[in-house]
């Protein structure tokens, strides 16, 4: 018997929910299924080097699968897709278990390509590589509207997981993932900064958590103590939210050398001011 709250609401939604479906969600745990391969000639990415004496990315030390259940229903099997979300700071990982969870979906029999930003020219265009390395054929697109048309719908519509990396460049991700999963029955996998280098919300990453199955918080090891590292510290005076570079620019930082950096930082930026305004030959 339902309780009488829910029991005499008119339901918006045809059929009437059941109490089963109030409990458990129709939704699939993440690479629990395999769906079999469509068609021979779609792109169809391989790793082109993956070195061997690399160790496996650090566990997640934050992660939050939204609750989900085995129970399955013949009409939520084919059409909804998924949505799973990797942050974490420089450095964390992100994009080496962007990859591992791509290669894996691949290793099952899905069809899969990668989309990054092309703002990040540090490799090149036509690849995603991590910093240890690690390589993969990827699309480098300005916004995720234009991956239908570049792919070819025929190829999109073959298509069982997107993966997306540096996920904080583009402007269209929300809507992208919302069609790609809930429209397009695709899983999609974004990884990408949670915060810019002054721990700001970065680009529409955060705004995606609504839309997730899963969250997965990674971190990095401060490069100033070795303890875990939450933030992205930028060592240049360069104070525009987008500037691409890696080690050169940017460090892992723990919470304590972030606090200690960024008043470094900020008096180094006021004596150079100072010595500024000082200066007769400076405008
Ligand atoms: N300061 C650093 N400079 C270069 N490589 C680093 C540094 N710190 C960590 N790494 C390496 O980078 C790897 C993570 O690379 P990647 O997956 O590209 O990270 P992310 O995408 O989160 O920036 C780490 O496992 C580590 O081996
Ligand atoms: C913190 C921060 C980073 N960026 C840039 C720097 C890199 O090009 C990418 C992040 O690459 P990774 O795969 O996570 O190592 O983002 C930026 O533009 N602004 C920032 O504040
Ligand atoms: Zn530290």
């Amino acid at each position: 018997m339902l309780p009488t709250s829910i029991s005499s609401m008119k339901s918006l939604i045809f059929p009437p929910f059941s109490p089963l479906s109030l409990h458990f969600p129709k939704t699939k745990p993440f690479a629990f299924f395999s769906l079999p391969s469509k068609t021979p000639n779609v792109s169809y990415p391989k790793f082109l080097h993956v070195n061997p004496s690399m160790p496996s990315p650090r566990p997640p030390i934050f992660s939050i699968p939204i609750r989900q259940s085995h129970i399955e229903t013949p009409q939520s099997s084919s059409l909804c897709g998924e949505v799973h979300v990797i942050v974490g700071p420089m450095f964390a990982g992100k994009t080496t278990t962007l990859l591992h969870r791509i290669q894996a979906e691949s290793n099952n029999g899905r069809t899969v390509a990668v989309i990054k930003s092309n703002k990040d020219t540090r490799y090149g265009l036509d690849s995603i590589v991590t910093h240890d390395g690690m390589k993969l054929p990827c699309w480098a697109l300005a916004s995720l509207s234009s991956f239908r048309l570049k792919i070819g719908p025929d190829a999109y519509d073959q298509l069982d997981v997107i993966g997306i990396d540096e996920a904080q460049f583009f402007e269209d991700l929300y809507d992208f993932c919302c069609e790609a999963a809930d429209h397009d029955g695709k899983t999609v996998i974004v990884a990408g900064l949670d915060g810019d280098y002054l721990r700001r919300s970065f680009g529409s990453v955060l705004n995606i958590i609504p839309l997730a199955n899963s969250v997965t918080k990674i971190t990095a090891r401060c490069e100033l103590c070795r303890k875990r590292a939450f933030f992205t510290l930028r060592k240049t005076d360069e104070t525009e939210t987008e500037l691409i570079g890696g080690a050169e620019v940017y460090m892992p930082v723990c919470r304590q050398h972030y606090v200690d950096g960024q008043v470094v930082i900020g008096a180094a930026r006021s004596v150079l001011e100072s010595k500024k305004l000082q200066c007769g030959t400076c405008t």
